[in-house]
C-alpha cells in the first residue's frame, strides 16, 4: 500500500494562538509555563487533524515557538537556548539574530552565527519531547530535523567542514531511535539548489556516515529540483518537490534505492488540487516501484499555508470549494491514497466537479483586462524622457535641500489602530467614523515630521492592514478570507489576499487619503503604493497561467493608480517592491526570464508618470550582488534599501563596475530593532554613504517602514535621523 504523509504542519494556531501567548509572554502578562502550555495544545490539535484524517506519516519536532533555524542552532549547542527569546528579538545590550528569507518564502528565519573551530554539543530535547507527548497520544511521528548541509548553508560566519557535523547528527539521530523514533525526516532543500559536485561528493559522504544510524533516513528536498546525484544516496526515502519541479521523477524512479515520497499537493498555495493530474506521477511510480516504495505527500512543508478553508464562508460561494488550505489538503492526501487501488470514479467526483467548475468559470476572466494586455507593445514599458532630463525636470518643480530626508511610509500600527480597524469590521464603528479616526492619525504624523523637518513626507499609512492586503481588498479578482493567517516570522503573520481571477482596479484606492494628507502641508507628500511583483509574490496567486501574465495585469491596476495620483498633483510617487529579490527563482537557470519580466511589470507601473514626478521605490534587503543591472533597469529616481546592518557595505554592489545612476537612499536607521541609534552613529553611517555615492545623490531615511515600531523610539530616531543629515549637510564638502 502506498502511504500518506505530512512534512510539517501551520503552528501559529487556527486563530493565531502562539502570536498572542508569546506576545502576551513578552510583555510579562503571562509564564513561560501557560506559553508552553500553548505550544502542547498546538502540537497535540495539529496531530490529531493529520491523524483524524487518515495520514500514515505524521511530523514532530517542525513545530516552534519562534524558528526551526534558532532552534536547530540551539539544539547543535551553537546557541544558549537559555537565551532563546534574547537571541531571536534581541535585547537592549544584545542585538538579535540576523533575520533573513526562508528560501523564496515570505518566511524569515533566523540566521545562525558559527564561530572559528565551532563546536557543537546536542540537546536533543526539541525533538524528543514532542516525540514522547504524540506516543502519550496514541500517535507515531516522524521527527523532522533541519540536515547538516543545509543548516551550514543557512548559517554565517566562521564555517566549519560540513564533516564536522556528523558526529552531533549522528548522536541526534541515535538519541531520537532511543526515544522511539522509527524512521527520521532530514530536510535537505539546499540539495535543490546549485551545489557543485564537489559539495555533493562531501554531502554523500557524510550522509554515508548518518545513515549507519539505527533509524530509516527520509531525505527531503523541496522549492526546486534536486541534483540528479542526490536520488542515488542510500535513503530510506527520497522527497521530491513535483509541483515545482515535475521533470525530476522519470530519473528519479530510474536511481532511487528506497522509498520514494511524491510531493503532489502544493505545499505553497491554496488551491484545490486536480487529484487526476496528481495521480499521474503516481501511477507511474507505483508502476515502477510498487506501492509499497510509494509515498504520497504536500510539496513542502505545510507551514506555508493557513489552517482551514472550510470556516472561510465569507468568500463566495462558488470561489469557495476551490479553496484547499492546510486540512483540506490533508484530506486529499488520503483520498489520493485510497484512489490508488480504489474506485476513482466515486472516489473522485466531488473533486472532478469542482476541478472543472473552476476551470470554465467566468470569474477567472474578465475579457477587457485580456485586451488591454494584450495590446501592450514596448513603448509602453518607457518613461518619457531619461533619467538626467527628468532630474532635472524634477528640480525645476520641486527644490529639496542636499541630503533630502524622508520615510518609508508606514508609522506606528499602534492598539489603538487596529482596534478601529477590528470595529469597522465588526460593524461597531461607522465608515464615516473611521475615515475620521483615520484623518486624525494622519494629521499627527503630518505635524509631527513637519516638526521634526524632514523634507519629503508620508501619511504613515494607518488605513492599511498589510501593504498586500490592503491593495487585494480593492482590486477585482482578489477574495480575501478571514482567518487566513501564515506566519511570516516569529509572532509576526500575514494574511495573503487570494488572487483568483484576471485583475483590474475598479476605482482609485489612495487618492483621497494622499490628498487629505497633502492638504495638511506644503511640504511634498508621497504617493504611496506596493508593486506588482510585491502583490504577486504575497499573494496566494492562481496557478492557472503563468505568474508573468498575472503580474503584467497588477501591474496595468497600479499603474492606473499612478495615473490618478499624479492628476492629484502628486510629486513624489513611492512603488514598494519588497519582494521583488524574494521571487527570484532558485536555480539560477531560471532567474533570467524572471528577472526580465518582473523589471518590465514595474516599468509598465510607473510608465505613465510625466519626467517632473519622481518615482521612488523602496526594497529592504541587502542582497543586490548580481542583481544589479536588473535594478538599474528598473529607473526609478530613487530607490531605498536596506544598508544600516551592513554598515552601508551593500551600497558597494551600486558603486561597482556597474554604478547606479539614479539617486539612492540606504538606510541608515535599522528599524528592526527597538533601540535607537544615536545622531553620531547616523553621521558616521552617512559618512561612509556619501565616501561611497556621489552627495548629491543621496537621501537619507530609515531602512524600512516603521508599522512595527512603538512611538517613543520612533521620535528619537527620527530627530537623530534629522540631526545627522543636518550636521552632514554643513560639514565640508569631501
Ligand atoms: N505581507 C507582508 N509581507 C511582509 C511584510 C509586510 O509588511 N507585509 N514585511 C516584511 C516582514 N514581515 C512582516 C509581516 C507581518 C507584519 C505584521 O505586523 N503583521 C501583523 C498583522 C498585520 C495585520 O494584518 N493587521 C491587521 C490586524 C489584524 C488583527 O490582529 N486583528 C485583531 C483585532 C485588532 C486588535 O485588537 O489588535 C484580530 O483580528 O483579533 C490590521 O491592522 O487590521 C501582526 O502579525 O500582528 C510585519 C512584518 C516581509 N514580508
Ligand atoms: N511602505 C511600506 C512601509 O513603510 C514598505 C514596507 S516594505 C516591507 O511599511
Ligand atoms: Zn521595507
Amino acid at each position: 500500500m502506498a502511504r500518506t504523509a505530512v512534512l510539517g504542519l501551520p503552528r501559529v494556531g487556527p486563530n493565531r494562538e502562539l502570536k498572542f501567548a508569546l506576545e502576551s509572554f513578552w510583555a510579562g502578562r503571562t509564564g513561560a509555563q501557560e506559553l508552553q502550555e500553548t505550544g502542547r495544545g498546538l502540537r497535540r490539535a495539529g496531530w490529531e487533524r493529520a491523524r483524524a484524517a487518515g495520514i500514515d506519516v505524521i511530523p514532530a519536532g517542525d513545530f516552534s515557538l519562534y524558528d526551526h533555524v534558532l532552534d536547530t542552532a540551539c539544539a547543535l549547542g551553537v546557541l544558549d537556548p537559555g537565551d532563546y527569546f534574547a537571541h531571536a528579538r534581541g535585547t537592549a545590550t544584545r542585538r538579535p539574530l540576523e533575520m533573513t528569507k526562508w528560501f523564496d518564502t515570505n518566511y524569515h528565519y533566523l540566521v545562525p552565527e558559527l564561530v572559528g573551530d565551532q563546536r557543537f554539543a546536542l540537546d536533543a530535547s526539541h525533538w524528543t519531547e514532542p516525540l514522547r507527548e504524540a506516543a502519550a497520544l496514541g500517535i507515531r511521528t516522524r521527527p523532522v530535523v533541519l540536515g547538516p548541509l543545509t543548516f551550514l548553508a543557512l548559517a554565517k560566519g566562521d564555517k566549519p567542514p560540513l564533516e564536522s557535523l556528523v558526529p552531533v547528527y549522528v548522536q541526534l539521530l541515535g538519541e531520537l531511535a532511543a526515544a522511539g523514533a522509527r524512521e527520521v525526516q532530514l530536510d535537505e532543500p539546499c540539495l535543490a539548489l546549485d551545489r557543485s559536485p564537489v559539495e555533493l561528493d562531501a554531502y554523500a559522504e557524510v550522509f554515508a556516515a548518518l545513515v549507519q544510524a539505527p533509524v530509516e533516513l527520509c531525505l527531503a528536498t523541496y522549492f526546486a529540483p534536486a541534483d540528479p546525484r542526490v536520488f542515488a544516496l542510500p535513503a530510506a526515502e527520497l522527497h521530491l518537490d513535483l509541483v515545482r519541479a515535475p521533470q525530476q521523477l522519470a530519473a528519479a524512479l530510474d536511481q532511487v534505492p528506497g522509498r520514494l515520497s511524491l510531493g503532489v499537493v502544493d505545499g505553497r498555495n491554496v488551491w484545490t488540487t486536480d487529484l487526476d493530474h496528481a495521480l499521474d506521477p503516481i501511477d507511474t511510480a507505483v508502476a515502477k516501484l510498487g506501492s509499497d516504495r510509494v509515498t504520497i505527500a504536500p510539496s513542502c512543508s505545510l507551514l506555508h499555508v493557513p489552517y482551514d478553508a472550510a470556516r472561510e464562508t465569507a468568500i463566495d460561494a462558488e470561489i469557495r470549494p476551490w479553496l484547499a488550505f492546510c486540512g483540506e489538503k490533508l484530506d486529499e492526501l488520503r483520498i489520493l491514497g485510497e484512489a490508488v487501488d480504489g474506485d476513482r470514479d466515486a472516489l473522485l467526483a466531488d473533486n472532478r466537479a469542482v476541478t472543472s467548475a473552476r476551470r470554465t468559470s467566468p470569474l477567472t476572466n474578465d475579457p477587457s483586462v485580456r485586451t488591454r494586455a494584450g495590446a501592450l507593445s514596448a513603448g509602453d514599458y518607457d518613461r518619457v524622457a531619461p533619467y538626467p532630463s527628468r532630474r532635472e525636470a524634477q528640480r525645476d518643480r520641486v527644490s529639496l535641500p542636499e541630503l533630502p530626508t524622508t520615510t518609508i511610509g508606514s508609522f506606528p500600527q499602534t492598539a489603538e489602530i487596529r482596534a478601529a480597524r477590528r470595529d469597522l469590521k465588526a460593524g461597531q464603528l461607522g465608515a464615516p467614523e473611521y475615515d475620521r479616526f483615520m484623518q486624525a492619525r494622519i494629521a499627527e504624523v503630518v505635524a509631527h515630521q513637519e516638526q521634526l523637518g524632514i523634507d519629503v513626507l508620508v501619511h504613515g499609512e494607518p488605513e492599511r492592514n498589510d501593504m498586500v492586503e490592503y491593495f487585494g481588498e480593492q482590486l477585482h479578482g482578489f477574495a480575501f478570507s478571514q482567518f487566513g493567517w501564515v506566519q511570516s516570522y516569529g509572532s509576526r503573520c500575514v494574511k495573503p489576499p487570494i488572487l483568483y481571477g484576471d485583475v483590474s482596479r475598479p476605482e482609485p484606492m489612495t487618492v483621497r487619503w494622499w490628498q487629505y494628507a497633502q492638504s495638511l502641508t506644503s511640504r511634498p507628500m508621497k504617493g504611496m503604493l506596493t508593486g506588482p511583483v510585491t502583490i504577486l509574490q504575497w499573494s496566494f496567486v492562481r496557478d492557472d497561467q503563468p505568474r508573468r501574465e498575472t503580474c503584467t495585469q497588477i501591474a496595468l491596476a497600479i499603474a492606473d493608480e499612478v495615473t490618478d495620483l499624479e492628476a492629484a498633483g502628486c510629486f513624489a510617487i513611492q512603488v514598494d517592491e519588497a519582494a521583488l529579490r524574494e521571487g527570484l527563482p532558485l536555480r539560477r537557470g531560471e532567474q533570467d526570464d524572471y528577472v526580465r519580466w518582473a523589471v518590465d511589470c514595474f516599468r509598465l507601473t510607473v510608465a505613465p508618470a510625466r519626467a517632473n514626478t519622481q518615482i521612488h521605490t523602496h526594497m529592504c534587503y541587502s542582497e543586490f550582488n548580481e542583481m544589479m543591472e536588473h535594478i538599474v533597469r528598473l529607473d526609478a529616481d530613487v530607490i531605498s534599501i536596506e544598508a544600516s546592518r551592513s554598515g552601508m557595505e551593500v551600497l558597494d554592489a551600486f558603486t561597482g563596475s556597474l554604478e547606479y545612476p539614479n539617486e539612492i537612499g540606504p538606510g541608515v536607521y535599522d528599524i528592526h530593532s527597538p533601540r535607537v541609534p544615536s545622531v553620531e552613529e547616523l553621521e558616521r553611517l552617512l559618512e561612509l554613504a556619501e565616501a561611497r555615492v556621489g552627495r548629491d545623490r543621496l537621501w537619507v531615511n530609515p531602512d524600512c517602514g516603521l508599522k512595527t515600531r512603538g512611538w517613543n523610539e520612533v521620535r528619537q530616531a527620527l530627530t537623530n535621523m534629522v540631526a545627522a543629515a543636518h550636521r552632514r549637510r554643513a560639514a565640508v564638502r569631501a
